[in-house]
């Protein structure tokens, strides 16, 4: 009997996830020639500090020099799970350019270069694969790009950060401190190297970025999206959302209108019978809608080892199937339009406004009237005396466009009795 070949893998990086992506080629081993009618292994693995001792993995697989695994032609298969811009962009192009076929989880990477380097695939026939990057295990690329291709998508929306959405739950569930959560998720292995990108909202920036550039076929880059984090969101605001029956998630909302696309991530409160409000822990949760599936919903765990080591491995073993079938390089670029991108000035919502003001007849008139002055309706308001005249004030507003609240805004920080303005939240 013929000998079954052996496709070659060479992995950049060993942290969280690639330790995960090595748990599975080698859990998969025996499986590997009844799915890809070849075998499958890691021969290198690309780390800056080969002496550190990496879970499972042979100490004799690392190495320091990319140049082990560019110019080795048993290689056919690269895995960059580094992260990060550079030397993450110079390493996949060169891959590319060298026949390699790329499978990476680098939304950073993709949301700022996705078209060069799938412009790069596509000059040398090569796959660049990148499911993991929008939603860690979720199926959530492939199904825009393939399974949904018949459909005019407009709406792309949900909770896509695992970080974020673990700290709001112990926030909210647990009583816990933001510190002491972000701390957890670190230790879990959800936060990115820079957990700034979790907490800011540029991480699920990056990710809503690569969904719209798939769902409405034009292409939207990081810089595109409009992003406010967490870091803001306090215990208080917390428990006036659960006054009010609703629940604290951070959103990345991207719509297809007919002024332009709409695209961003922030805060909102959402009511606590949603189904995105029952999205805990590190599960993600993606809504997607088109005009002939009409609304869909994709859920799973959105980071951690394991989950993104499967949304890379299915990615790994689509290139293997091409390897065995000779038609690797089918799948490119398909941001054949290009439409605007809505200012975020030009978006409406409502708002929750938290503020402390002083506490004495006629201060809440006023409130009312500045916001009334710039077309901004109340919908609901909850007042609460603290202490020393001062009392804490929450207006929730009807559906306006942010350009009117901010003015409003603007005007009441600026009110003599306005001491602070606390919190400004928007709701779903
Ligand atoms: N963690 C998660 O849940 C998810 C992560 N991702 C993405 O996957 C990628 C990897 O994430 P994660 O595993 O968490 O990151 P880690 O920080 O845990 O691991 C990064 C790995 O890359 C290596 N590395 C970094 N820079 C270099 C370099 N210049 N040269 C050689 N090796 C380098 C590090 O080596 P060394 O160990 O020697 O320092 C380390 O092994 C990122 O793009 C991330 O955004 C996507 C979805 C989910
Ligand atoms: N840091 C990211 C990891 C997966 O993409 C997250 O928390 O979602």
């Amino acid at each position: 009997m013929e000998e079954l070949k052996t496709l070659k893998i060479g992995l950049l990086g060993s942290g969280t996830v690639g330790i995960g992506v090595y748990k599975l080629v080698e859990a998969q081993r025996e499986e590997m020639p009844h799915k890809i009618g070849a075998n499958l292994s890691v021969k290198k693995v690309l780390v800056r500090d080969k002496t550190k001792k990496r879970e499972g993995i042979d100490q004799c697989l690392l190495t320091d020099r990319f140049e082990d695994i560019i110019e080795d032609d048993d290689i056919q298969i690269v895995v960059e799970v580094m992260g990060g811009i550079e030397p993450a962009r110079t390493y996949i192009n060169a891959a590319l350019k060298a026949g390699k076929h790329v499978v990476t989880a680098n939304k950073d990477l993709i949301a700022e270069h996705g078209k060069e380097l799938l412009d790069t695939a596509s000059e040398h026939g090569c796959d660049l694969l990148f499911e993991a990057a929008v939603a860690g295990g979720i199926p959530i690329l492939r199904p825009l790009k393939q399974c949904l291709a018949g459909n005019h998508l407009s709406e792309v929306m949900g909770i896509v950060n695992g970080t974020t959405n673990f700290i709001l739950s112990k926030m909210t569930e647990e009583g816990m401190e933001f510190s002491d959560a972000l701390m957890l998720a670190t230790e879990l292995g959800y936060a990115e190297a820079d957990p700034t990108a979790d907490i800011e909202g540029y991480d699920a920036g990056r990710k809503v970025a690569i969904m719209a550039s798939i769902a409405f076929n034009s292409r939207v880059t990081f810089s595109d999206v409009y992003t406010e984090g967490i870091t803001k969101i306090t215990s208080r605001d917390i428990a006036y959302a659960k006054e009010m029956g609703c629940t604290i998630k951070l959103l990345g909302v991207a719509k297809n209108t007919p002024e332009g696309i709409e695209v961003r991530v922030h805060p909102m409160l959402i009511p606590s019978s949603h189904p995105l409000a029952k999205v805990d822990d590190s599960f993600n949760a993606v809504f997607v809608h088109g005009d002939a599936v009409d609304d869909a919903m994709f859920y799973g765990r959105g980071a951690g080892e394991l989950p993104t080591a499967s949304a890379i491995m299915g990615d790994v073993i689509d290139v293997a199937r091409n390897i065995q079938f000779h038609c690797n390089g089918r799948i490119s670029c398909t941001c054949y339009k290009e439409l605007p991108i809505k200012k975020i000035n030009e978006i409406e919502s409502k708002y929750f406004l938290r503020m402390q003001v002083e506490d004495r007849a006629g201060v809440l008139a006023k409130i009312a009237d500045t916001l009334g002055k710039h077309n901004v309706s109340i919908s609901q308001v909850i007042q609460k005396n603290s202490r020393d005249n001062m009392a804490e004030l929450v207006v929730i507003t009807a559906k306006v466009k942010e350009q009117n609240f901010s003015d409003a805004l603007a005007d009441i920080a600026e009110m003599e009795t306005t001491k602070k303005v606390s919190s400004v939240i928007r709701v779903y």
